[in-house]
């Protein structure tokens, strides 16, 4: 697989817009990282795109709810299906209280849905839930097609999305988690040796191995698992070392973080100018990317675009991914984006909340401040618009597309960063600029002037930078909070 350890190499972090674009363009002809199938190795690039265009029928089980919410689900389900490179021919939803034990949906729908597979050409049926091993086959055996779920679909794009070696190795890993105790599962119709290695039954979710090999690849899968948990841990080391340098110098980190396609990334560039992949896909970013910028009043402060979430984010993904996660939990400020032109955004909110509630009781650490920004105002619907003024009241509505509302934006993660500071007047002698240099990267300057002993400066100043050049506070200023 050349492509890929080509793409590996390759950083997302690069100020040249036209990067991401290249980026974009490999990513569509690039080959998933297959996870646990060795043998697709052989399978040369024109046999392997033709395994990706697939047509798919996605089928939802509505147990609560309202209808629309059913429909926004499906919408989802479908997006997703066609961000991982999917052709989606028809969706089904089914009301009932439960999903049927053995099958998914019920006996008579799986009649329908087999004339629906027969009338389309489909070869693929998406679930939109986390199935058992046991339904996976049966609905196979039912409708004779292959059949995955959404936590499959999930892993799925994000294996084709990961290009870090810690993306790859933490997809790898979610991905084998997945699969272990299905492996069963994926014997008979949809074996290599029934179908073919280029056969129909390829495709999203499905690398499986062939049924006579599927006790030597469980215990390959668990010591393959075991190198990956290692070599995860020993990159979260080299990272959180990194991260205890930027703490030592007391820049104020900011995680921009929300659910998938909210437009983080979007919102990165427009604030850094900074030239991360925007794509109108889901999961576009995987590896987080760390920019710095000065805010308006000159101070300096971290910006990291990270991963999305996404309603049900598998489990397997959190646990992979927490690395990535502490690091979101662990900054300053918190940077909620959220798509405000989504027909539910709340349920967008409620689903990021979740996931980073868990990561934060987890850690026991405390909780960053949360910021919501509401970005694409200009596609929004005005009644959403209005609903969000009043379920999130300190947001800031913005669009990282047109530019409005970031001039409110920057100035609410000013007023935030500013509220621990302390106002001091500083006289500095001349010859120590650095001191100077300093307090203006890491404060807000409010006045300055040149006299007979030094610069007189009066500034905001983090309390534990203030601390740090407390020798030049000039007499009568002790610094009460700003
Ligand atoms: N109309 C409109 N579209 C926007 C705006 N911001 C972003 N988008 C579009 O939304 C899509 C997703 O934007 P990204 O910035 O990639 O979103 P993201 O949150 O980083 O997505 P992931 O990394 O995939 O989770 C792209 O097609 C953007 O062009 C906005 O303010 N208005
Ligand atoms: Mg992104």
């Amino acid at each position: 697989m050349t492509n890929e350890s080509r793409a590996a190499d390759r950083p997302l972090r690069n100020l040249d817009p036209s990067i991401g674009e290249l980026q974009l363009e490999e990513r569509s002809s690039l080959r998933r990282v297959a996870g646990l199938s060795t043998e697709l190795q052989d399978v040369n690039d024109a046999e392997y795109r033709q395994l990706r265009l697939e047509r798919v029928v996605l089928v939802g089980v509505w147990t609560e709810g309202s209808s629309a919410q059913a429909d926004a689900a499906m919408a989802e389900l479908a997006q997703l299906a066609e961000t991982a490179g999917s052709d989606v021919c028809d969706a089904l939803i089914q009301r009932r209280d439960k999903p049927d034990a053995s099958t998914y949906i019920g006996s008579g729908k799986v009649s329908v849905l087999r004339d629906v597979i027969a009338a389309t050409g489909a070869d693929t049926v998406i679930c939109d839930g986390e199935l058992t091993p046991g339904q996976l086959i049966s609905l196979e055996k039912a409708v004779n097609v292959k059949v995955i779920d959404r936590t499959a679909l999930i892993l799925d794009i994000f294996a084709q999305h990961a290009t870090s070696r810690e993306g790859k190795a933490q997809v790898s890993l979610a991905q084998m988690e997945y699969m272990l105790p299905r492996l069963r599962g994926w014997g008979e119709s949809l074996s290599r040796q029934a179908g073919g290695r280029a056969g129909s039954n390829g495709g999203v979710g499905l690398r499986g191995p062939g049924e006579t090999k599927i006790e030597t690849d469980r215990r390959r899968i668990r010591e393959r698992m075991a190198k990956l948990r290692r070599e995860i841990k020993g990159m979260k080391q080299a990272r959180d070392t990194k991260r205890h340098r930027r703490r030592a110098t007391p820049v104020p980190s900011i995680a921009i973080a929300g659910y998938t396609n909210a437009g983080k990334s979007s919102l990165l560039n427009r604030i850094t100018g900074a030239g991360v992949l925007v794509q109108n896909a889901l999961f576009a970013t995987l590896d987080p990317t760390t920019r710095r910028a000065d805010l308006p009043d000159g101070r300096t402060v971290v910006f990291t675009d990270t991963v999305g979430f996404v309603r049900h984010l598998p489990t397997q993904l959190v646990e992979a991914f927490r690395s990535t996660l502490e690091e979101v939990v662990d900054s300053e400020l918190l940077l909620h984006v959220v798509d405000g032109s989504d027909p539910m955004p709340l349920h967008q909110i409620e689903a990021v909340r979740r996931v980073i509630n868990d990561v934060v009781e987890e850690q026991g650490a405390e909780r960053p401040r949360e910021l919501v920004v509401i970005n694409k105002i200009d596609a929004a619907d005005p009644l959403v618009l209005t609903e969000l003024h009043h379920a999130v009241p300190d947001g800031v509505f913005v669009s990282a597309a047109t530019g409005e509302g970031m001039d409110e934006l920057l100035g609410a993660i000013m007023d935030i960063i500013a509220s621990g500071d302390t106002e001091v007047t500083l006289l500095v002698p001349y010859c120590r600029g650095e001191v100077i240099s300093r307090v203006h990267a890491e404060g807000a300057v409010l006045a300055e002037a040149h006299t007979q002993e030094g610069t007189r400066i009066t500034v905001r100043l983090p309390q534990s930078v203030a601390g740090e050049v407390s020798e030049f506070l000039t007499d009568g200023t002790h610094g009460g909070a700003a």
